[in-house]
């Protein structure tokens, strides 16, 4: 049995559950369920804080997980990212009032509000600024405003937080973050090849749509260059003298561009079709 950690709540539960779901794995229909059983699968889930999965993978206590890459390096465990999920996208960032800090340099001395301890200090250190980090476990873009401290690093997607709470972003990006796969350095558990390729047909399935056409033999040389798949079209004879129909899996954006260019050079009959499940 394949032990897999999943957030229990905040940014990441919802979309971690739904990449599952895609993939054919079963998922708890209650938020209240801490474990569920897919034993047609060979796994079991394990819904747990996000700030705890990696903890859990890094002593070996659970196979594999799926949290963020933030939250993986600021737990300092020995697990390690497996496979990139494309949800859960942020930025990590240091933040201040208008006016007052405008550089990374400015922050010195100064108290940093924060609930990533270990990945501040660790920037902190790389970039030989010396500051003081005050560990709050949320909504630390208040804690200015309250006097603890005078610049805070937080979580940033949409940037809104920081708006209301009228801070500035001050200096660079300290580190880009999304869901990641973790598991523990090395280990090979029984399944996870498995695991990682159905998770890896749902991306798949997400980016890329199949794409289906007709084309004058002569202008197939013309088309396969714009639509020339991941391992080369499927080209079927037509009824039809002179013409053949293309079968190719496109990218999902810039698909209706790329129907458009088809159709200039005299391809026919267009369809574009959801892929559901895949494995390449
Ligand atoms: N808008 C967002 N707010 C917070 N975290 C986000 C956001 N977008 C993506 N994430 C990612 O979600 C993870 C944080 O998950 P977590 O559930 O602990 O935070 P949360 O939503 O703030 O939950 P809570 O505050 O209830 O603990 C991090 O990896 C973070 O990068
Ligand atoms: O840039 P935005 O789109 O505004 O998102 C970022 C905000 O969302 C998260 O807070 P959350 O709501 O999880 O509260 P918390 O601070 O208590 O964790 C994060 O800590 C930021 O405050
Ligand atoms: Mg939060």
């Amino acid at each position: 049995m394949l032990r897999v950690a999943l957030p229990n709540k905040g940014s990441l539960s919802d979309a971690a559950s739904n990449m599952l779901r895609e993939a054919g794995y079963r998922q708890r229909s209650d938020s209240k369920e801490l474990t569920l059983l897919d034993a047609a699968n060979g796994v079991e889930f394990f819904y747990l804080r996000p700030r705890d999965i990696a903890l859990y993978v890094g002593e070996g206590t659970l196979d594999i997980g799926i949290t963020g890459r933030d939250l993986l390096l600021d737990s300092g465990s020995a697990a390690v990212e497996a496979m990139q999920l494309g949800f859960g996208r942020s930025n990590f960032r240091f933040a201040a009032r208008p006016g007052e800090l405008d550089t990374l340099a400015d922050l010195t001395g100064k108290r940093i509000a924060t609930s990533y301890v270990g990945v501040v200090e660790r920037y902190l250190a790389e970039q030989g600024i010396d500051a003081r980090v005050v560990h709050l476990d949320g909504a630390v873009e208040t804690s200015i405003q309250l006097g603890v401290a005078d610049a805070i690093a937080d979580v940033v997607e949409t940037g809104s937080t920081l708006k209301q709470a009228g801070l500035v972003i001050v200096g660079d990006v300290i580190m880009e973050s999304e869901a990641v796969l973790i598991s523990r350095e090395g280990a090979e558990p029984k399944g996870l090849t498995t695991f990682r390729r159905r998770l890896e047909g749902v991306l798949v399935a997400r980016s890329y749509l199949m794409m289906d056409y007709d084309i004058p033999s002569d202008r197939l040389e013309e088309a396969i260059k714009l639509t020339p798949g991941l391992e080369g079209p499927t080209i079927s004879p037509l009824h039809r003298e002179g013409w053949v129909a293309v079968r190719s899996m496109v990218p999902r954006a810039g698909a209706q561009q790329l129907m458009d260019d088809l159709y200039e050079i005299g391809a026919r009959a267009i369809l574009l079709t959801d892929i559901h499940a895949c494995r390449l």
